[in-house]
């Protein structure tokens, strides 16, 4: 199959930055910092868990047990973003530059340093906080392929990886993209967690709620028509024979005529655009361009997060320039189901090209789903596949 990474030209936007914003109130955000701190600080990890606290059930059965006792706004404040940008930035999670130490060259780095009693506790503190508010969210995961199957991902340029498209790069604008849109259990909302940003990056997010597309483009992109490969950070060792095609858009079922009920699978740098026919290439263009057109570009700033609808916005990030001195941009990641978001029934057919999750967390207690989801999942019979997850 052709190489389908492309470098691409920086975004020129942005024309629309009005993403929601929401604050964590002040008490609740610092129960969630004392608690994590507690868990850090009385958890004893065993020999076999020592590199990777995370992985240890005793700690994760500590962060499920207490998450439940935080106040009821982290909850509230945590809920998932529901206006048309399909993301919202939650301000007020107290961070000083101090407690977090030097940016780690890379995301092995920032593990080993995690668990090193020499430095600064802070990354390890803040990963169970992250924990804490996914947990207020959703149900957090990670994938046994990425970072080693660690729960929390920590996110800074890599010497070497300046030009991917991955978290790691810097040098090159990172595509818009759905978060591992190659696999039918995909988050269904994405946590960035700011700990550093010296030089105001912004990460992009284009909702496809905000664009405008001719009916025969939203046609055309409705069709499965391309796959969508694993992304770098996988690896390269999957099997392409299993690539299917999926569609890049679609409405919820019942909901055809109503602009805002489209949702998206997009990730323009591992789809084959090449192997499709000039018509799709025209209709996806167009949607790269509508995506460009409508991107908000927030530079997140320390303490803050971004929660991204992942089945409505596309991420990305531009270009910036790495210093690898300890200052670097530093973001902490989180991949949350929702059990009130089914995917479409025909994705559950699909293999993932063999990636697997890893998902401890017991099912989170669904949210009062918004009416119209309600109506269609019963009229649809779409399935809520969690029960295909193996709970480790
Ligand atoms: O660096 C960013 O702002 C976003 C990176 C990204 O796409 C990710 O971590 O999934
Ligand atoms: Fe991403």
């Amino acid at each position: 199959m052709k190489s389908v990474l492309s470098e691409r030209k920086a975004l020129h936007p942005p024309n629309i930055d009005d993403i929601e914003h929401r604050e964590l109130p002040g008490t609740a955000a610092q129960a969630v910092r004392d608690l994590a701190a507690e868990i850090a600080r009385t958890s004893t990890h065993s020999a076999v868990n020592a590199s990777e606290p995370l992985a240890d059930p005793a700690l994760l059965a500590q962060i499920s047990t207490h998450a439940g006792d935080l106040p009821a706004a982290v909850r509230a404040t945590l809920r998932p973003p529901a206006t048309a940008a399909g993301a919202c930035i939650v301000r007020g999670l107290p961070l000083s530059d101090s407690e977090i130490g030097p940016t780690p060259p890379d995301w092995q780095t920032a593990a080993l340093w995690s668990t090193d009693p020499g430095r600064a506790r802070g990354s390890l503190e803040l990963d169970i906080a992250m924990l804490l508010l996914a947990a207020a969210a959703g149900e957090p995961f990670g994938w046994a392929g990425q970072q080693d199957g660690r729960l929390v991902n920590n996110i800074v340029p890599a010497a070497g990886h300046e030009f991917e498209q991955s978290g790691a790069s810097s040098t090159v604008l990172l595509s818009p993209h759905t978060e591992d849109a190659f696999h039918p259990q995909r988050a269904n909302m994405l946590m960035l967690a700011c700990l550093r940003n010296p030089e105001s990056v912004g990460t992009t997010v284009s909702s496809i709620r905000r664009v405008r597309l001719t009916r025969p483009h939203q046609d055309i992109l409705r069709t499965p028509t391309l796959p969508i490969l694993p992304d770098v950070s996988y690896g390269s060792a999957f099997e392409r024979a299993e690539a299917v095609p999926v569609p890049t858009l679609w409405s919820e079922p019942g909901h055809e005529d109503d602009p805002g009920s489209l949702t998206l699978r997009f990730d323009p740098a591992y789809t084959p655009l090449d192997d499709a026919c000039p018509e799709f290439r025209e209709a996806y263009a167009q949607l790269e361009r509508e995506l460009e057109r409508v991107c908000a570009m927030p530079a997140l700033r320390p303490g803050e997060l971004l929660l991204i609808d992942n089945d409505v916005a596309v991420h990305g990030r531009v270009p910036f320039t790495p210093r690898y001195d300890g200052t670097d941009r530093w973001l902490k990641r989180v991949n949350i189901r929702l059990p009130e978001h089914p995917r479409r029934a025909a994705e559950s057919r699909e293999n993932g090209y063999g990636q697997q999750i890893v998902a401890p967390f017991p099912p989170a207690p669904p949210r009062q789903a918004a009416p119209a989801r309600e109506v269609r999942n019963e009229r649809n019979g779409a399935v809520d596949d969690r029960g295909s997850i193996g709970h480790t």
